[in-house]
């Protein structure tokens, strides 16, 4: 897979370090998040990326290129601040004036306005946009000069559940599309329903890199329900692929140590005369992998 952003021990310090040497590569097509809380170093990271911080140290490349000129950035959209958008005007009128200052054809507005379901409301003054409306219509201004990488630093703040789930279809519309997306957030929930892999920083150390999936090296879970629990307990001991069985409310949790899919399970258990009741596949959400990796750090 091409790689199109190469991190390289990147640090910033302020009066203290904001980024401390972190290093990462993106590969084209994947939608990536950067995760950390609050002064975790998200948005500075991106503003050295972007060529508004400078770094201490480390080095970059996009696209195989050193650093970040002109010619790269016209390649990325992206989204740091809230944009400023004329108040008065109507949504096409805006993206008139940044596709004249990007150079991009007219007839690009339209397709944008659709991408993020704004088509029919294109004629309305942006004074009169809900807040998830403007966060869309700043997302199409991104898109406007078709950018290769598109980088979104917590595009759902303060946006009501509804918003929030209209952000996460067009990003993942946008991702299908073959764009490459970067997305900062704080919200462990927001990175694990839309983004393939993540860079979790901490006080601007990256902790992990690497996929959402493989952030823990936990494989999940069995949850299992029968009137003969004993009979299933052992049975699921014989077995060998659980690395422990364990009763709770009088279900089974079955920590799984190879893997094995529940049609599977199911079947080896019915040749052994177990009827269930409950089979249920689980991995530990990410919020319990990354409170795992952070007392790890701590550790
Ligand atoms: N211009 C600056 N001068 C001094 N310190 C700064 C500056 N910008 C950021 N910092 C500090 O660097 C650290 C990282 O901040 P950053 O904004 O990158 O974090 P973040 O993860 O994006 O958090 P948030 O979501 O709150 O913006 C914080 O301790 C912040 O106070």
């Amino acid at each position: 897979m091409e790689k199109i952003l190469e991190v390289k021990d990147l640090t910033k310090k302020f009066k203290q370090i904001a980024v401390n040497h972190i290093s990462f590569d993106v590969e084209r097509g994947n939608v990536y998040g950067l995760l950390g809380p609050n002064g975790s170093g998200k948005s500075t990271t991106f503003g050295m990326l972007l060529s508004t911080i400078n770094p201490t140290s480390g080095s970059w490349k996009w696209f195989g290129k050193e650093g970040t000129d002109t010619d790269t950035l016209k390649k990325i959209g992206a989204i740091i601040e809230q944009p400023n958008f004329y108040p008065y005007l109507s949504a096409e009128k805006n993206l008139k004036i940044v596709a004249e200052i990007k150079g991009v054809p007219e007839k690009r507005i339209d397709e944008v306005l659709a991408v993020v379901n704004l088509l029919s409301r294109k004629k309305d003054a942006f004074r009169t946009y809900s807040l998830g409306m403007k966060q869309r219509l700043a997302i199409a201004s991104a898109l406007l000069a078709n950018p290769e990488v598109l980088i979104l630093d917590e595009p759902t703040n303060g946006l009501d559940p509804e918003g929030i789930i209209q952000i996460r279809e067009i990003i993942s519309s946008i991702a299908k599309s073959g764009t490459t997306i970067i997305v900062a957030s704080h919200l462990l929930d927001e990175i694990e329903k839309i983004c393939s892999h993540v860079i979790v920083l901490k006080h601007g150390t990256a902790i992990y890199s690497g996929t959402v999936d493989g952030m823990s090296n936990t494989k999940g879970f069995f949850e299992l329900k029968s009137d003969q629990l004993a009979d299933l307990k052992s049975a699921l001991e014989s077995f060998g692929i659980f690395s422990s069985v364990k009763e709770k409310d009088q279900v089974l949790i079955a920590q799984i140590d190879e893997d094995i899919s529940a049609s599977e399970l199911n079947r080896k258990l019915f040749e052994k005369g177990i009827i269930l009741s409950l089979l249920q596949k689980k991995k530990e959400s990410l919020e319990s992998q990354f409170l795992e990796l952070v007392k790890q750090t701590n550790a």
